[in-house]
């Protein structure tokens, strides 16, 4: 008998091509995902070497980050630095033969958000992107990782990428969520838990019961921010929940090939006694809704705290550092959190873009105005997103409560495009970076679920969802 492998270890070892004595490994990679960011010079290298794209069928590219999210998109983009990279996809992709969305095709969207929608992300898969939030596709019980702009060549080149294992860690979430409690207040209790390097030199695998009752669309939010947690990635195993998402989508497996891939599926598990170097146990039943308070996401508390006093870190740099970040927060120790005021509301992104997301808040702000001190803006994950919660009737929702609809794409999750915050603007958002400058210039950004945002925004300041009505 061999020694019980886990989850990660099994689709490791089943996509290695070559391992050398000092542990570096070639592996084979099934899906390359790509974006204007960070392909221009991966396809120039390969134009300079005279190379092709090795598996065209096997990789997908897409517009997402500097795309406007204005109805008149289609009259094109004026940052110069913008349109170029958008223009440059839509060459590469034509003169490399790769199937692409430019941003007038319905299937457009955030790159996180199209590889599941259309059947591209598969369990059991290495999937790669130059992008850190790859680690969202971990949730169909893949193998998924950002690369860097050479190793996008490199794939591109060779559909492989060279790489070292990492270690196994275990987060193990318990028990059930409370009502008004999400997937996103689980994944930023997790980080809040284990700090932004807890997870470096790990692959996550989330197991427990608070995971396996998540849909597919929370199990992406959880393994979407399994970067901000250090790791290289996050996986779920598949179960039924995967599958029946899987069918129907446009490229997965259909019929006897369905079935035949759903068999191998099943057996895409951690072992009984596999070995995890590390694991962390959480019960989701003790979770409140969360928001974060600092310029990491790791500055968490509940909903139905206060902002934190720095002079208790025993350390000092860690000391400084949260000081400094309440500082650029413009916060005070002891504050409530419910009474932060905020000016902007952003729903969206590759976390919480999805229908799900879009449900939970319109059923939040459904008959309820936006207050008059707060701007705005929904913005769903891809064309499919929108048409879907369009035909639900969610927009007419969310623009009768004093919501800006937008058009998909990555917008104010990293402003490079024209949504943004001003400087010292407050904002309740639902993405996963609260950096300095992430969302704008002196922007001060809150991490925290779509309902949470909902909520905030037609209060104007933050409330418990679990006391909402
Ligand atoms: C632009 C891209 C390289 C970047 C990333 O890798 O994550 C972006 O998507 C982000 O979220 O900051
Ligand atoms: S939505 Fe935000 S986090 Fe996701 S890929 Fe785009 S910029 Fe990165």
């Amino acid at each position: 008998m061999s020694a019980p492998r886990t989850l990660y270890d099994k689709i490791w070892a089943d996509h290695l091509v070559d391992e050398q004595a000092d542990g570096t490994c070639l592996l084979y990679i099934d899906r390359h995902l790509v974006h204007e960011v960070t392909s221009p010079q991966a396809f120039e290298g390969l134009r300079m070497t005279g190379r092709k794209v090795r598996a065209p069928e096997k990789t997908l590219a897409v517009v997402d980050h500097n795309v406007p999210t204005s109805p008149d998109r289609h009259l094109g983009i004026k940052n110069e630095e913008s349109r170029i990279q958008v223009e440059q996809l839509a060459i590469n992709a034509a003169e490399f033969n790769v199937e692409y969305y430019s941003e007038n095709d319905k299937r457009q969207g955030i790159v996180h958000i199209i590889g599941p929608e259309q059947g591209f992300t598969l369990p059991g898969m290495t999937i790669v992107c130059g992008d850190s939030h790859t680690s969202t596709h971990g949730a169909f019980g893949s193998l998924a990782h950002g690369i860097g702009t050479s190793e996008v060549e490199h794939v591109l080149a060779t559909q492989t990428l060279i790489q070292k294992k990492a270690k196994n860690m275990l987060v193990q979430v318990d028990g059930q969520l409370p009502a008004g409690v999400t997937a996103k207040d689980i994944v930023l209790a997790i980080i809040g838990e284990i700090g932004t390097a807890g997870g470096t030199g790990y692959v996550i695998e989330y197991a427990g019961e608070a995971i396996r009752a998540l849909s597919m669309e929370g199990r992406m939010t959880i393994c979407n921010m399994s970067i901000e947690g250090g790791a290289r990635a996050g996986l779920i195993a598949p179960d039924e929940t995967t599958f029946e998402y899987i069918k129907g989508k446009p490229r997965a497996p259909k019929g006897e090939a369905l079935e035949q891939a759903i068999a191998y599926w099943k057996t895409l598990k951690s072992d009984e006694g596999a070995h995890f170097d590390r694991v962390v146990k959480l019960n989701a039943a003790e979770l409140p809704p969360i928001v974060s308070w600092g310029s990491s996401p790791e500055d968490v508390i509940s909903v139905q705290g206060v902002v934190p006093n720095p002079d208790e870190i025993p350390e000092e740099t860690k000391r400084a550092s949260k000081w400094r970040a309440l500082d650029y927060m413009g916060l005070k120790p002891g504050t409530p959190i419910t009474e932060i005021n905020i000016d902007r509301v952003f729903i969206g992104s590759c976390t919480n873009g999805r229908i799900e997301d879009l449900r939970a808040v319109a059923k939040v702000v459904e008959g309820k105005t936006v207050a008059s001190t707060v701007n705005a803006m929904i913005v769903p994950g891809s064309g499919l997103v929108k048409e879907q919660a369009e035909q639900e009737g969610l927009d007419k929702i969310f623009k009768a409560a004093g919501f800006d609809w937008r058009e998909p794409g990555c917008s104010m999750c990293l402003a490079m495009n024209d949504d943004r915050l001003k400087p010292g603007e407050r904002c309740a958002s639902t993405s996963n970076r609260n950096f300095e400058g992430r969302q704008g210039f002196k922007g001060r950004t809150h991490l925290v679920s779509p309902a949470m945002a909902a909520a905030a925004a037609i209060a104007g300041h933050f409330v418990d969802i679990r006391e909402w009505n």
